[in-house]
């Protein structure tokens, strides 16, 4: 909806959003050249990080004022176990172990942060730390996906988060923002900080193929 809260926060964050886009990591994705180790780092540190985000779910599903939103954080939270095993499938294919990940610096300023949200705030507060996750990759995948999804190592991906499926559990999530979260000073920085911390998850994923960082 055009003027709708959700709509106004992803407005606000639209240069973000193109920094995303043209981030080397996107791009490397975009055409296929993202170095093995970079995507193979992404992949151990973003299924630690979805571990999280699908905990966050669930503690806004525990405080759901009614049953519909219950049902609803419910089903986001089966969506980000199905994303899960989309990178069992990855971690198999590129050698990670993920029962052996330990959170990055990037990763776990997020991972805390969405949880410090979902624990200490209502479900407004907490669909405006969790929307950018879903609407910057929803934006990410259809960008990539035009005109058409490219056949490399990385399509997978792009087929993901451009898919239709996902496009649904975004504007979900943002109809929790539109019913629930307060259009405050305070809606807009968490919203903003999530997709601060986005950019720099692309960040220290793509440091990872350049730099040997203590993480590794
Ligand atoms: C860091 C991050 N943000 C968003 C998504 C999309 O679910 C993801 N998989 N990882």
């Amino acid at each position: 909806m055009q003027n709708s809260l959700s709509n106004n926060l992803w407005k606000i964050n639209q240069q973000l959003a193109t920094v995303c886009l043209s981030h080397p990591f996107v791009q490397g994705i975009a055409d296929g050249t993202l170095p093995h180790k970079s995507f193979a780092y992404y992949v151990g540190q973003d299924a630690f990080f979805l571990k999280a985000f699908a905990r966050a779910y669930s503690i806004a599903a525990a405080k759901s004022p009614d049953w519909k939103t219950f049902e609803l954080f419910h089903a986001l939270a089966g969506g980000v176990k199905e994303e899960l095993q989309l990178h069992q499938n990855y971690a198999a294919a590129w050698g990670v172990n993920l029962e052996t990940i330990t959170p990055g610096f990037s990763t776990r300023r997020y991972t805390d942060f969405l949880l410090a949200t979902a624990w200490s705030n209502n479900i407004g507060a907490i669909a405006a730390a969790m929307t950018p996750c879903m609407r910057l990759y929803a934006f990410l995948g259809q960008q990539l996906a035009t005109p058409e999804i490219p056949e490399h190592q990385y399509s997978e991906w792009i087929r993901t988060y451009s898919s239709q499926d996902f496009e649904h559990l975004t504007q979900k999530l943002e109809k929790v923002i539109d019913s629930y979260a307060d259009n405050t000073q305070e809606a807009e920085s968490t919203y903003c900080y999530a997709m601060l911390c986005e950019r720099d998850f692309f960040q220290a994923a793509w440091e990872m193929a350049s730099v040997n960082r203590v993480e590794e």
